[in-house]
């Protein structure tokens, strides 16, 4: 249940972490010439946030590390990793990524509503749930 104030609107709760990981990519459909059709590098960072009811006891919509063991499987899949190579990554731009971690997190009771991923320290691309 969300806490609600008497007189005012009740609250929205979204939990965030951030991930890191390393990986290597290409971009296999930029113009010819384009520096990100040849392989190399990022250092990547994945924030996931997540909407939900604060529970009325324990005063948290989920222990961060329910987000954390929901990252495991995709670390596993992305680190250190030809993101070309993974199933669904053969084109692995930012927003194709995003859209990859959204679709595989899942937390009972609660909702992914955004993932950004930043490439890079001054580029970053989120997705947001539809309606959000
Ligand atoms: N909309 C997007 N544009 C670009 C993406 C992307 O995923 N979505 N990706 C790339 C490349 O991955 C590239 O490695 C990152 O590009 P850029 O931000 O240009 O990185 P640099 O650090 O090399 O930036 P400079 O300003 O050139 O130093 C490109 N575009
Ligand atoms: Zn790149």
């Amino acid at each position: 249940m969300e806490p609600v104030t008497p007189g005012k609107p009740p609250l929205i709760t979204e939990i965030s972490r951030e991930f890191t990981f390393e990986a290597a990519h290409r971009l296999p459909h930029v113009p010819p010439g384009h520096k990100c059709s040849r392989v190399h590098g990022h250092s990547y960072r994945i924030e996931v946030t997540l909407r939900g009811p604060v529970d009325p006891k324990l005063g948290w919509v989920v222990d961060f590390a329910e987000l954390t063991a929901a990252w495991q499987p995709l670390q596993a899949q992305l680190d250190h990793r030809l993101l070309n190579e993974v199933p669904g990554l053969e084109n692995p731009t930012s927003e194709l990524l995003a859209a990859w971690v959204f679709e595989r997190i899942h937390i009972p009771g609660t909702q992914v509503s955004k993932v950004r991923v930043a490439e890079t320290c001054t580029s970053s691309c989120t997705v947001f749930a539809a309606g959000t």
